[in-house]
């Protein structure tokens, strides 16, 4: 289904790049029907066209009317001009999809004619290898179909899950986040290995399989994390002594707050982006 469809990234940054990756690598879609534009830095354009033989163009020629799905990978601080941009160029019946953090579909919906199709999205950069896990919401003139065309594409980047918007917020301070979290906790993973005469590159190595055996097993078994947690700990062992010292370092708090705050940022970000001159 998406063979014949004409996807246009705004936006050719980290997130842009991990999404065109895999949905690349997935090999659905023919690299060239694919447009990716971006602000002004020509030189990422030239990057990402000879390393994914995608299609680059300065936005004032790209031809919007053409497009199906138009994919909105800027900053938040950068929405409210690409929205600008884009109003008049896009026909309610083409889908604007958005992975901006924080940017709701009311806000978006403010600047379009009404029936405009639109999907929040938030992604992760595992797009890159396609294991993101991704959520999407949908606007009110979302039709079925273009339901199905965000589907097939957010699969090309791994698993997708439709939620509520109310539910947005905390997604991103868990999955779009999240990776962040566990290179924070590889940075202290390595720093204390080398410490203790471990290479980097190997404690890099088995760092990352131990969390990768970790998250298979979570997904594999029936255990809870609890008592996948319990059956790792012996009495007075090692594990007992690590836990203790988690504890005392406040590591279960960090890891709740850690997501509150990103939560919050994101909830923040949708009241910082109200929409103020709504001219249609
Ligand atoms: N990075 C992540 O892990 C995730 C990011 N997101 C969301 O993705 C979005 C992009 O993030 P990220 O890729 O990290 O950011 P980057 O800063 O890496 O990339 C931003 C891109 O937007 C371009 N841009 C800015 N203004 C415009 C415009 N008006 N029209 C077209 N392109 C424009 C920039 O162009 P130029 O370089 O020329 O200035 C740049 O290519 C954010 O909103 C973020 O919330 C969502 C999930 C995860
Ligand atoms: O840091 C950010 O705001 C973006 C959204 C989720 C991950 N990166």
């Amino acid at each position: 289904m998406l063979q014949s469809k004409k996807i246009a990234f705004l936006g050719a940054g980290s997130m842009a790049e991990a999404m065109i990756s895999g949905i690349i690598n997935k090999g659905d879609i023919p690299p060239n029907t694919i447009t990716v534009t971006n602000k002004s830095n020509l030189n990422r354009l030239n990057h990402l066209q000879t390393k994914y033989d995608i299609t680059i163009m300065d936005k004032e020629h790209i031809p919007f009317e053409e497009m199906d799905v138009l994919v909105l990978a800027m900053k938040p601080k950068d929405a409210e001009t690409a929205l600008h941009y884009i109003r008049d160029k896009v026909a309610p019946h083409q889908l604007i999809l958005s992975v901006i953090a924080g940017i709701s579909l009311d806000y978006m919906g403010s600047f379009f004619k009404e029936g405009q199709q639109l999907i929040r999205v938030m992604p992760n950069t595992s797009a890159m290898i396609s294991e993101s896990v991704t959520a999407f919401s949908t606007g009110s003139y979302t039709n079925d179909e273009s339901i199905l065309t965000a589907e097939a594409l957010l699969k090309c980047i791994g698993d997708v899950y439709q939620i509520p918007e109310e539910h947005m917020d905390i997604f991103t301070g868990i999955a779009g986040s999240g990776p962040a979290y566990f290179y924070y906790l590889m940075e202290h993973i390595e720093e204390v290995a080398i410490e203790n005469g471990l290479d980097r590159e190997i404690a890099r190595e088995i760092a990352a399989k131990m969390i990768q055996g970790a998250a298979k097993m979570m997904i594999q078994q029936e255990d809870t994390p609890s008592q996948l947690r319990q059956k790792v700990t012996s009495p007075n062992g090692t594990t007992a002594a690590g836990l203790k010292a988690l504890e005392q370092y406040g590591g279960g708090k960090a890891i709740f707050e850690a997501i509150q705050n990103a939560a919050r940022r994101s909830k923040e970000i949708s009241s910082e982006l109200q929409r103020k001159d709504v001219i249609l």
